[in-house]
């Protein structure tokens, strides 16, 4: 079977998971037509994309830096546009089959949502938009006959498992961890680690929200949520294990009790590779594992109490309706406010419980309600940091 070349938007190409996008598409230049480029701010780097790239479209957010945009891409016969509104649009152009959602946080769910409108397959890197409106979202992709393929590492590891076995039943998943750089530290360790701390994840490098979200395990909490709705498990077939190493991408345990793992070196351009080609492998040079290099493998259990945002996940799975959005959104208040030293490492994990237990849950939300649930716990989680400033170990 030939592999059929692709027309791509990719959103936030200027991020880790974009501009690794753009090195899968630079190797395979024959398999992939870039058509759109979105980014927030970083005009430069969207620029300098756009004029190897050649898209027909590009779109930045920030609408205060549409001139600077325009004024060098229109001599180039491509399109400038501005502002989130643009992007919900763009993604609905007929030039495009696939939409790669790695945008970061709450700003990935209306892209998903229009393109999905659309009939666009999805690569999904955009974690956030499952754990906002998973069960919306995964409704609209059934319906519309679009296929979300996962880029996220783990659960690009769980979907290669399954190739082949999707009329067998999942008995459980078993969804790796790496622990993060605080893995073995206690609550009173904690209270005083910094963000540069923080940022420096053991084996993987990503952009700053995911990165301070891998070492509190809200990661872990968020894949969890996208684990559930990409697969359509329940929370008790979700196991996490704690393996430091980051090789063991995660695994699948069928219903005759075996396993069957993903593995290789932390490397993200395979999963976006695999996500905007599957079935197909395409021939890649990606450093190659050796076993010989790791002769300890090692796994353990997370530790809920200290880390307790990956319990307030598992809370917030059982609770169902709008809990989901209301930890995303309160997570995004308090990684930005960490980031500024505006609360401590602990902290975080207080203003989410507050925004869980304070703003108003729905059983069975729309669109609009997870639109107004965001802004309300963005609004709850605001007022309540003045207070949580003032307490700042
Ligand atoms: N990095 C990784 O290895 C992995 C990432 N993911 C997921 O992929 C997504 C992207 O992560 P990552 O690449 O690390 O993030 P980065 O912060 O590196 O990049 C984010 C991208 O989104 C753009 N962006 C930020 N805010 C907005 C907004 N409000 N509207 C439109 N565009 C915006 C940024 O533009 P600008 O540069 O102009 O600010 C940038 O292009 C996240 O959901 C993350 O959880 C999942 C697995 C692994
Ligand atoms: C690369 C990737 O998929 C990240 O989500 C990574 O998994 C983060 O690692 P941990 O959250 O396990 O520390
Ligand atoms: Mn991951």
């Amino acid at each position: 079977m030939k592999f059929p070349q692709k027309h791509i938007a990719i959103l936030g190409s200027t991020g880790s998971i974009g501009t690794q996008a753009l090195d899968v598409v630079a190797a395979h230049p024959e398999s992939f037509t870039v058509e759109i480029l979105t980014a927030q701010n970083n005009a430069e780097l969207l620029i300098e994309q756009a004029a190897a790239f050649r898209p027909n479209v590009v779109v930045i957010a920030n609408e205060s830096l549409y001139d600077k945009v325009f004024d060098a891409l229109d001599p180039l016969g491509i399109q400038v546009y501005a502002g989130a509104k643009a992007i919900a649009d763009v993604v609905q152009m007929d030039s495009i089959d696939t939409v790669l959602t790695s945008m970061v946080g709450y700003s990935g769910l209306i892209p998903t949502v229009k393109a999905i409108e659309a009939g666009k397959q999805i690569a999904l890197a955009n974690k956030e938009t499952l754990v906002v409106a998973g069960e919306l979202v995964t409704a609209l992709a059934r319906e519309k006959g679009v296929n979300i393929y996962p880029v996220d590492s783990e659960h690009s590891a769980i979907f290669q498992c399954l190739v082949g076995e999707f009329h067998n039943p999942i008995e459980k998943i078993l969804l790796t961890a790496s622990g993060g750089p605080f893995r073995g530290k206690t609550r009173d360790e904690l209270l005083h680690v910094t963000k540069a701390q923080a940022l420096k994840h053991p084996n993987w490098s990503m952009g700053a929200k995911i990165t301070i979200d891998s070492a509190s395990l809200m990661n872990k909490g968020l894949e969890v949520i996208e684990a559930k709705w990409l697969f359509g498990l329940e929370a008790s077939q979700i196991e996490v294990v704690v393996h430091p190493q980051s090789i063991i991408h995660s695994m699948v345990q069928f219903e005759d009790g075996s396993i069957k793992a993903q593995m290789g070196l932390p490397d993200m351009r395979l999963p976006i590779q695999f996500a905007l080609t599957y079935p197909h492998r395409l021939k890649a040079d990606f450093p190659r594992f050796n076993f010989a290099q790791y002769p300890s493998l090692t796994f353990e259990q997370p530790d809920l109490k200290t880390f307790r945002n990956l319990q307030f996940a598992f809370d917030a799975l059982e609770r169902g309706g709008n809990m989901a959005c209301i930890v995303n959104a309160a997570n995004e208040v308090a990684v930005a406010a960490f980031l500024q030293d505006k609360v401590g490492f602990l902290q975080m994990s207080d203003l989410i419980e507050t925004c869980m237990n304070t703003v108003a849950f729905i059983q069975q939300p729309t669109l609009d309600d997870y639109i107004e649930t965001d802004t309300e716990t963005r609004r709850v989680a605001e007022s309540l940091m003045s207070k949580f400033e003032n307490l700042k170990i």
